[in-house]
């Protein structure tokens, strides 16, 4: 990889280019014969492309990446999953708002990116189906793994399916973590507002010791439901040390599983006093929310179900619980700019920065597309 000289760079504040106004599509054109196919095989017209390659969103993963800095320092290993788990989650959140197509790398097309304290190599390894790999490294971290998206046309919407494993290596630990991403729906393609889910169940594991985190994305039953995540972080006993709860788009927050169940206590506590009767229906809907379909045709083990489940009960309530409960904050969404609907824009620090005053300059390379 390129190192650095002495150049100073400015970073960019949006794509060069207008987003397309979806009211003006005229996509069921191309999507009509397209029904249940894999869409990477669909030739479409290129106004529905962002101008980026698919390369350069695999980078955005990185765009909050100080979070894996702070993990590598944290002693107690709950600690360190935490903040692993706060990393995949918002390593998502730069696809908020993002409904247009990045472009199809060749086989071979790499892009480097280096910033002050990591450096990512991505490649396209294979065009049909397409895969991109990636490798990023930092003196505190390791981040790698290959993306293999299976794009679907639905009729009314676009489901993708990331397939392949993400892994983050903490290096003063010599610990491995690794997941898969949640599955992903664009809605709306033929008519109304397009809008971008991730929906599904994490697991993230930590290969040395046994921990996990389950964040449960939830689906979107109504705006207030939106974007919702819940999770859980547990040690090798299987007992629950964290709960964590946020939106892929906008925060994590996390609290201890003490004060978790002391809030619930209190909260079972008022709710007896005020309804019995609230109460038996209380019960009656979490039995029934056994059969909740963002469970089922996860990409989960089998084994991992039936625990899932159990915990998702209590998961649930984290939504009544949330602004009672005593918690920290472990991630934030910084702030898009007004003109984010209307030009590409893309997330922060990755490709372009998020202001004009913001504008950093910094030493070192920008980014280099190199084919080979
Ligand atoms: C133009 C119309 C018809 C299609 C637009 C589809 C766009 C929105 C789709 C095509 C490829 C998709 C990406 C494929 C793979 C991933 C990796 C995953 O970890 C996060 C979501 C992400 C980054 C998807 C976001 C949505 C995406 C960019």
């Amino acid at each position: 990889m390129t190192t650095s000289n002495n150049e100073s760079f400015i970073q960019r504040t949006c794509l060069p280019s207008e987003m397309l106004q979806w009211n003006d599509r005229n996509i069921m054109s191309v999507l009509k014969n397209c029904l249940g196919k894999e869409l990477s095989k669909v030739t479409m017209p290129v106004t529905l492309n962002e101008p980026l390659s698919f390369l350069q969103r695999v980078c955005e993963y990185m765009e909050y990446a100080e979070i894996l800095n702070k993990a590598n320092k944290e002693e107690d290993p709950a600690d360190r999953m935490k903040l692993v788990a706060t990393f995949a989650v918002s390593a998502l959140a730069s696809n908020w708002e993002r409904v247009g197509k990045p472009f199809n790398p060749l086989l071979g097309e790499t892009y480097e990116l280096q910033r002050n304290d990591f450096k990512i190599l991505c490649e396209q390894v294979s065009h049909h189906p397409p895969i991109s790999a990636f490798h990023a490294e930092s003196s505190n971290y390791k981040f790698y793994g290959s993306i293999n998206p299976k794009i679907k046309f639905m009729g009314k919407s676009i489901n993708i399916q990331p397939k392949g494993m993400v892994t983050v290596e903490l290096t003063r630990w010599n610990e491995a973590y690794s997941w898969s991403n949640v599955n992903c729906c664009v809605h709306n393609v033929v008519v109304g507002k397009l809008w971008i889910e991730q929906l599904g169940t994490m697991e993230i594991k930590n290969h040395s010791n046994g921990y996990r985190a389950i964040l449960d994305f939830k689906e979107a039953s109504s705006s207030q439901e939106a974007n919702k995540v819940f999770g859980i972080v547990e040690n090798d006993e299987k007992k629950v040390r964290y709960r964590l709860f946020g939106k892929w788009n906008e925060f994590l927050k996390c609290a201890s599983e003490e004060d978790y169940q002391l809030c619930m206590q209190q909260k079972h506590v008022n709710e007896s006093m005020s309804s019995h009767d609230r109460n038996s229906k209380k019960l009656f809907s979490k039995l029934n929310s056994f059969k909740m379909p963002s469970f089922l045709g996860v990409n989960i083990q089998d084994d991992l179900v039936g625990t899932s489940e159990l915990k998702s009960l209590s998961l649930n309530e984290d939504a009544d619980i949330s602004s009672d409960i005593k918690s920290a904050l472990l991630w934030k969404c910084k702030e898009r700019p007004a003109y984010s609907s209307k030009i590409f824009w893309c997330s922060g620090q990755i490709n372009c920065s998020p202001t004009e005053k913001e504008k950093i300059k910094w030493k070192g390379p920008y980014f280099h597309i190199i084919c080979r």
